[in-house]
């Protein structure tokens, strides 16, 4: 049997392609089709011999399809009309309609892939847009397993909450016993993490980390460990985060089954200082940054507009390890402008750079942009993508 031929469709930046080589299947994308040319840029720079068809999918006819006689299809359809974020348009947004169109010509393919795969966001699991999938699936004789995984299931340090759909025919072995249920870790599996960044302590200790909500403080049952200050529901402790939040972020920091940041970060050198916050942003927006220091084990979810708007985007990385984050926000709204700047500079806070955001997304190091790339293009481009690791397609293969 020759190698799986492989449709990988929405290919961005091409994360399922490299999570389908980091899974080591004998596998060949037979065409890759992204409407972003930017995207394609990067993708033609890292897989240079792989067919990109720059078109859309809606463009694409049922004998082209026919004429690529593939065994599998991987796709990231665009994610905007299922976030929580956005307006929720479902199958009624635009966005959705080459979606739609891959559903209504699947059935009347001449031969149907054996495989499928399927990334969104979280938020895709109760849309119209899954139940017309599931529909098709089963109307065309596929078995399916859905999923809802964060990278840190895997020890990597950032929350990035993903749907996940796998489907294989009837005719094909399916190893998942649990149709109708969305699976939130892998069933027969240990924490993996890439070789390189494998640390060893720990990592046996919890198969996954989703916090169970009892681990959380709640505010309302005065079991804090005595602080007491959570019998207030919601005060801000400081820097606009309550009891609640920073429990979590605590609870986080501790466990010792998620890797420290610390295995994700580039060496510091000279050119870092272009990640620096500015000042107006410090001065503006320090009070909404999620901070995090190279010994955390925690990163917020980097959004493609990460380091161009500063609220929920990704946290930002506190270079001056020593310095105590509380003690630079305690009573700092009584300063001058110049005194707040002052003591919020002491934390030296950067952004992540686009090749950090790369490693905790699971990309290897081989993994590049072409030199005129922006910087901003980079972080939207990753923003856009998915976590290699994670994907099923790479851990099942
Ligand atoms: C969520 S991103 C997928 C990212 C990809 N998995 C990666 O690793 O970069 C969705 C992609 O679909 C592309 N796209 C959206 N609508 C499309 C369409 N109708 N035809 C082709 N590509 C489309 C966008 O340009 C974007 O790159």
């Amino acid at each position: 049997m020759g190698p799986v031929r492989v449709l990988e469709l929405y290919s961005g930046i091409g994360g399922m392609h490299q999570a389908l080589t980091e899974s080591c299947i004998s596998a060949e994308v037979v065409a890759a089709v992204d409407v972003n040319t930017v995207a394609n840029e990067v993708y033609k720079h890292n897989f240079p011999s792989t067919p990109l068809w720059a078109k859309t999918i809606e463009g694409i006819t049922l004998t082209e399809l026919n004429r690529l006689s593939f065994d599998m299809i991987l796709m990231s359809p665009p994610c905007q009309p299922f976030t929580r974020i956005g307006l929720q348009g479902d199958v009624s947004d635009p966005r959705t309609n080459s979606f739609l169109y891959i559903l209504d010509i699947l059935p009347r393919l001449q031969r149907l892939p054996k495989y499928i795969l399927l990334e969104n966001v979280k938020g895709f699991e109760t849309s119209s847009a899954r139940d017309k999938l599931v529909e098709t699936l089963k109307k065309c004789g596929f078995k399916y397993q859905e999923f809802l995984l964060s990278p840190t299931c895997l020890g990597i340090p950032n929350s990035r909450l993903r749907y996940f759909l796998i489907a294989k025919l009837q005719s094909e072995l399916f190893s998942f016993q649990t149709p109708g249920q969305i699976l939130e870790n892998f069933p027969d599996q240990e924490p993996k993490a890439s070789v390189k960044h494998r640390v060893a302590a720990g990592l046996e200790k919890e198969s996954c980390f989703m916090p169970p909500k009892e681990e959380y403080i709640d505010p309302n049952s005065g079991s804090d460990g005595g602080s007491g200050q959570c019998s207030q529901k919601e005060a801000f402790v400081f820097k606009l985060e309550t009891a609640k939040e920073m429990e979590k972020k605590w609870n986080q920091d501790s466990n010792l089954s998620i890797q420290m940041l610390k295995d994700f970060l580039e060496e510091d050198g000279e050119e870092m200082s272009q990640y620096f916050l500015p000042p107006k942003a410090l001065l503006r927006y320090a009070f909404l940054l999620d901070i995090v220091t190279p010994s955390c084990r925690r990163s917020t979810c980097f959004t493609k507009g990460y380091s161009h708007y500063v609220e929920g985007t990704g946290s930002v990385l506190q270079t001056a390890e020593d310095v105590q984050l509380q003690s630079v926000f305690k009573s700092i709204e009584m300063l001058s402008e110049e005194e707040k700047l002052m003591k919020l500079s002491t934390l030296k806070l950067r952004y992540f750079t686009p090749r950090e955001v790369a490693n905790l997304h699971g990309f290897p190091p081989e993994f590049g942009f072409p030199d005129k790339i922006t910087m901003k293009q980079r972080y939207r481009l990753l923003g856009n993508s998915l976590n290699v690791l994670i994907t099923p397609a790479h851990n099942h293969g």
